[in-house]
């Protein structure tokens, strides 16, 4: 029987003799069927009140313990087409049971396993005897939990190492060369292995760089999610449909089938209204609760006054062609304006638009008799971000105007079926519901919209001049062939102004910044190198053709250490 500690160290207790500890349970044992009991009953029979994922009938969890990669981990399942979620490290079997999961990931993070308060991996998953993979954080805390040594490693290991495979013949394994790179990123390292393990691979400075036993239980020092570690996808593909068993069948067509069926069930007589932006994200819920529950759904698209030029006009035309939907048009330009007069601070802005937008909402819903859910666009990355990360490890970095933008006091539920997506995988949905191409590529725009791209006040006069800039910058990418390579290329003005000379005057005008970004899922993203003559041609451009404006900047910062957004 093997002893493991789920509780993190206190400063009071003694290291060497853990005092409090669980007991796992044998083969045979009640408490292991009861987890898969459980388990059956919640894919059977939807937890009350949970947002609707999408969630396939297997899945595999991972656990995050803060690390900058968790978020790539879930990419690299989901691109083998399997379905999975990161959920915080303290997360209660309750909460994930009804994703069915054929095993788990620990995932690597900024913490020591050793040191008091460190985040630990719930009991439950080594009672349910499911195969695991703990990648660096992670493998250090299956070590430590069962009852292995972990410790400050005499060298720091960052980047490129060689990986030398011992054991040939371990599932994780296949399709693996004997020796090749793999990335790290630690300090710690494991010392000694818990009883049952042996040493699969090591590099010069772990001599354990990856540990397993006959459970089913791996642990990874490098990382195999990110692009520098080349095998790393192979490794994930072993582990996943190799030693978990996971079928490789979570497509766009069964989200498809299983959201709508999901939405059917949460719904049920009540009736929705769902916020179209005109973005892809939104279209598509739309079109999805259309499918599942028919004229219960009204959507409602918002003039906030923060549109581009000709926005609201192009957005109903499409809406009118391509979704055969009740659709509600409402101009509250003044209202936001309004609302956002004087206000200078990014995240007052957002709070303020996220509310506005709620009010909106709940008074339009009033008007079409008792509505119980309010439907949004939401997507993954917006979680993420407005949310200080999955677990409680990392920072909060701007307040996204959908999830924490909105106010605490709610009269609706909210419907998100596509909250677990990343925009490309989005995209497979929209273009498999067979939404028109201008939909589905459109580049994205935030609800907030251009407030967030009016430096300091947001005023009509500055919000024109950008207008106008927006609608070069635009007309001229498009005209380049290039809009469809870039993830969002738009205009931002800003307070600063400068001394110009136009036709012998002296201007003063305003500075005018122009962005333009590639990105696959907008974590991570690079400035793109436009051709010179095309940033010629959008400057020269504006600078003519904008009043107001007399100087023209190209913004070269990647993400991180920036963000697309300038607020
Ligand atoms: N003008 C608007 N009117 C109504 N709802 C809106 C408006 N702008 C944003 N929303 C709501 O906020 C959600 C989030 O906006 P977001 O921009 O992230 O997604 P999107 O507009 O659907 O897609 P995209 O990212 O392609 O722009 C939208 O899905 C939609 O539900
Ligand atoms: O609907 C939205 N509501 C928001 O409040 C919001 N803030 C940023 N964005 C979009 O999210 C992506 C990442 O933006 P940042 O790098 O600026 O955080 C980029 O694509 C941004 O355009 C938003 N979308
Ligand atoms: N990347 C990680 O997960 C690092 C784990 C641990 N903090 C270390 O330095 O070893
Ligand atoms: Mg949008």
């Amino acid at each position: 029987m093997v002893i493991f500690n789920t509780t993190p160290m206190t400063e009071k207790r003694d290291e060497t003799t853990p005092s409090e500890t669980l007991r796992v349970a044998t083969s045979g044992d009640i408490e292991v069927a009861t987890y898969l009991e459980i388990a059956k009953q919640a894919i059977e029979k939807p937890a009350k009140g949970e947002a609707v994922s999408g969630a396939s009938r297997e899945s595999i969890v991972i656990f995050d313990f803060g690390s900058q990669y968790s978020l790539l981990i879930a990419r690299r399942i989901r691109e083998l087409n399997v379905y999975c979620e990161l959920v915080s490290h303290d997360t209660p079997w309750e909460k994930i049971a009804h994703l069915n999961p054929k095993g788990f990931i620990l995932s690597g993070g900024p913490a020591s396993v050793y040191t008091p308060g460190a985040p630990m991996a719930p009991a439950y998953i080594y009672e349910s005897k499911l195969p695991i993979l703990g990648i660096c954080y992670g493998m250090q805390l299956i070590t430590q939990q069962l009852g292995g040594i972990v410790a400050r490693g005499q060298a720091r290991e960052y980047g490129h190492a060689i990986l030398h495979l011992s054991d040939l013949k371990s599932p994780l394994f296949k399709e693996i060369p004997e020796s090749s790179a793999a990335w790290m990123s630690h300090g710690d390292r494991v010392e000694q292995l818990p009883q049952g393990f042996r040493s699969l691979a090591y590099t010069e400075n772990s001599p354990l760089a990856v540990m397993g036993n006959d459970a089913n239980i791996f642990g990874l020092q490098f990382h195999p999610e990110v692009a520098h570690t080349p095998f790393g996808k192979t490794l994930l593909k072993n582990f996943v449909t190799g030693i978990c068993g996971c079928q490789a069948t979570w497509t766009p067509g069964h989200f498809i089938s299983e959201s709508i069926e999901s939405i059917r069930n949460q719904v049920g007589k009540g009736k929705v209204i769902a916020a179209l932006s005109g973005g892809v994200d939104s279209a598509i819920v739309a079109t999805l609760i259309h499918k599942a529950v028919g004229d219960q759904l009204t959507c409602i698209f918002v003039n906030n006054g923060l549109l581009r030029r000709e926005e609201a006009e192009r957005t109903l035309k499409v809406f009118e062609q391509n979704l055969g939907m009740k659709i509600i048009f409402i101009d509250a330009t003044d209202r936001f304006l309004d609302r956002l007069a004087g206000v200078i601070d990014p995240e007052q802005k957002r709070k303020a638009i996220g509310v506005e937008f709620i009010r909106v909402f709940e008074e339009e819903a009033l008007k079409l008799g008792k509505v119980d859910f309010l439907a949004q666009g939401t997507l993954y990355p917006d979680v993420i971000e407005s949310v200080s990360s999955v677990s409680s490890a990392s920072a909060k970095i701007k307040s996204h105007h959908n999830v924490g933008g909105l106010p605490a006091n709610m009269a609706l539920k909210l419907l998100e079926p596509v909250r677990y997506l990343f925009k490309d995988e989005v995209r497979q949905v929209g273009v498999e519901l067979g939404l028109p191409e201008e939909m589905v590529w459109r580049q994205p725009f935030p609800g907030p919209g251009l407030a967030i791209r009016v430096i300091g006040e947001v005023t009509r006069e500055k919000l024109e001049m950008l207008r106008a800039s927006d609608w070069i910058v635009m007309h001229e990418i498009k005209k380049a062939g290039l809009y469809r390579q870039l993830w969002q290329s738009f205009a931002i003005i800003t307070d600063v102004r400068s001394v110009g000379v136009m036709g012998d005057f002296r201007t003063y005008g305003h500075l005018v910044a122009i962005r333009a970004v590639t990105s696959d899922d907008a974590m991570t993203a690079d400035w793109a190198r436009l051709p010179y003559d095309l940033l010629a041609r959008i400057s020269n451009r504006i600078v003519n053709e904008v009043a107001g404006v007399n100087r023209v900047v190209y913004d070269i910062t990647s993400k991180p250490p920036g963000t697309i957004e300038w607020e």
